[in-house]
Formats: structure tokens, C-alpha cells, sequence
């Protein structure tokens, strides 16, 4: 059974002198599904991901990918494989068509037509014949991608793909993972932004120092969200947070700075907010602090929590 999940990990640990960087990770990943492994910087994120691609091996536990391990198998535990760890390097000289050809001579020549359609797929076939010089960093990131997919494979391994981008090449990263999704490979990718992977992951292992946070489907982590958080600023904090005392369902303290926080279900701080203004408080500012999933996120690996009265 085990021998059809795309990545099977278990208990997986990798020290580097005194750090254990992944301390008993397992990890599972159906065929055809969207992995998500979250976590701040340092949660050992890209060690795991390097042992997938067997960049480094575990000191202990079992990769197994396809059902296949590097102790049975060697090298052909690559075979369907392929991704990036970091920022892909391409000669800014050359075009997208022709490092991607290149490329693909190491690996015994794209089959026909092959590349045009891999340029397609990561929406690069209008730029392909301008030299990557000229190329954005999320047009960069791309060809990584258009780089790894010459080998057809059956997973598709990505360390953080979106980092470093603008939102614009964000939603660009995030559309290409699914339509690779939608053409049936398997995506597992790793970032430190909850937002980047909700929208496009089935599961999700979160990471904090190594060790597993949360592990499971995204619909069970919205489950587990907080209370969304707000910054408000009014004409009168004083009476505003008076008003938030008769409201059972809304917490407001005051924010460290200035303005209050407050944090309650939405419908709730909606009636609130009607409240104020029905009690001549004019709101000055009402913003949104992070999203549920965020707020859990920053918990969950104990980054920065700022709203402590939401935990
Ligand atoms: N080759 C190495 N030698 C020594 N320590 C390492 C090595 N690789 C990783 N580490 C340490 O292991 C821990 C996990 O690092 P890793 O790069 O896997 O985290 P990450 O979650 O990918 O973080 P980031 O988002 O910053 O890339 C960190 O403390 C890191 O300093």
C-alpha cells in the first residue's frame, strides 16, 4: 500500500554537529496531490527537501519515493524526480529555449516538441527567444520549473518557489503549480508564507526547529484558526474599548503603540463596529492584522505572536 504514496518518510532525522535541522519527520504524499512543508527560516525545511532529492541522505529513518530507497535502489531513486533547492542558474547570455535545450542534452534530449510545450505550460513560449539577462526573477523562477519538468517527472520537488517574488509573480508561481496539479504530478514544496501554500495545498506539515507543528489537511487547520485580528483607531479608544466590555464575543486591548486590537468571530466585531459609530466613536483606522491561518501559523511555530489575547 505504502508503495504507491509518491513520498513515504519516516522518522527521518538529519543533525548537522548539535542541530538536529529534521528530529523524526514523517512525512506521506499521495500521487496527484499538492504538499505543502511550512515553517519559519531554520524549521529544516530544505534539509528535508535535499534528502528528497538526494542531496544529502538521513542519519536515520526511511525516504522512500515511489516506493523506491536510496539503500535498495541507488540512483533510480530519482527516477520521476526532479526540482530546485533555491534560485535555479541559468547563462544570462543564452534564451530561455536555449538553456532549457541544453539542459536537456545532459539528460539524452527532450523528446520533440517537448519544449515548446513545457514553455507553454510555465507561460514563458512568448519570451523564450529573449536572452534570460532580460528575464524578471519570477520569469527566472519558471524556467527552473520549465527546467526541471524536461525530465517528465512524476513529482516535482520545490523549495520555496515563491520566495523573493512580488505579489504579481506569487499568483503567477501559485496558477502554475496548479495547473501541474491538474495535469496529474505531484507538487511538493516548501515555504514560510501560510498564505502562499492555502490556496493550492491538500496537506500541510508544519515545521518548527525540526520537529512536526501540524500535520494534516488545510480544511483541519482553518478548523484550529483563532478569531481574525484587527487594528482599529478611533476618535475615542477610551469609550470604544467601554463599548467592546458589553460584547461577549469581541476582545479589545490596547495596541502597543496606539489604537486598539481587537480580535472576535466577524460577525461579531461587524455589530461592533456598528455600535461605535451608533455611539458617534468614528472609526479612523480598521484593518486587518493577519488571517486566521497566519495567526495559527505564527503560534503554532512560536514566531512573533503579537496578538498575545487571541492565543
Ligand atoms: N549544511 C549545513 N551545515 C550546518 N547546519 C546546517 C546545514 N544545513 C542546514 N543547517 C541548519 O539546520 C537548520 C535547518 O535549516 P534549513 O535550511 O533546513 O531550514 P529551512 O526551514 O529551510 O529555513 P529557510 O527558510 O531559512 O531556508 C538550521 O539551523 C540550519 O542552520
Amino acid at each position: 500500500m505504502d508503495d504507491q504514496l509518491a513520498v513515504d518518510a519516516v522518522d527521518v532525522v538529519k543533525a548537522f554537529g548539535s542541530i538536529r535541522a529534521v528530529d523524526e519527520i514523517t512525512i506521506k504524499v499521495a500521487p496527484g496531490e499538492v504538499y505543502g512543508v511550512l515553517g519559519p527560516n531554520g524549521a529544516g525545511k530544505t534539509t528535508f527537501l535535499r534528502m528528497l532529492l538526494g542531496l544529502i541522505r538521513p542519519d536515520s529513518g526511511t525516504v522512500r519515493v515511489f516506493g523506491r530507497t536510496w539503500a535498495h535502489d541507488g540512483i533510480a531513486t530519482l527516477d520521476g524526480v526532479a526540482g530546485f533547492i533555491e534560485s535555479p542558474a541559468f547563462y544570462p547570455y543564452l534564451t530561455g529555449r536555449q538553456n532549457l535545450e541544453g539542459l536537456g542534452l545532459l539528460d539524452g534530449g527532450a523528446r520533440s516538441g517537448r519544449l515548446d510545450e513545457i514553455l507553454e505550460v510555465v507561460d514563458l513560449a512568448g519570451r523564450a527567444d529573449d536572452r534570460v539577462r532580460g528575464y524578471s526573477y519570477g520569469m527566472r523562477q519558471r524556467l527552473g520549473v520549465a527546467a526541471s519538468l524536461i525530465r517528465e517527472p512524476r513529482l516535482l520537488v520545490l523549495d520555496e518557489p515563491a520566495n523573493g517574488l512580488d505579489p504579481a509573480g506569487i499568483r503567477d508561481m501559485r496558477a502554475l503549480v496548479k495547473r501541474l496539479a491538474d495535469s496529474g504530478l505531484t507538487v511538493l514544496l516548501s515555504s514560510h508564507h501560510m498564505d502562499e501554500v492555502e490556496e493550492i495545498c491538500d496537506n500541510v506539515t508544519i515545521m518548527r526547529r525540526g520537529e512536526v507543528a501540524f500535520h494534516g489537511a488545510i480544511a483541519e487547520l482553518r478548523a484550529q484558526a483563532p478569531d481574525p485580528g484587527y487594528a482599529l483607531a478611533t476618535t475615542d479608544d477610551a469609550r470604544a474599548l467601554a463599548v467592546a466590555g458589553r460584547l461577549p464575543a469581541v476582545t479589545a486591548t490596547r495596541a502597543p503603540d496606539s489604537g486598539l486590537t481587537v480580535t472576535g468571530p466577524e460577525d461579531a466585531v461587524s455589530s461592533y463596529v456598528a455600535d461605535l459609530v451608533r455611539d458617534g466613536i468614528r472609526l479612523r483606522a480598521f484593518t486587518p492584522t493577519r488571517t486566521p491561518l497566519e495567526q495559527l501559523f505564527f503560534m503554532l511555530t512560536d514566531t512573533g505572536v503579537r496578538n498575545e489575547e487571541v492565543a
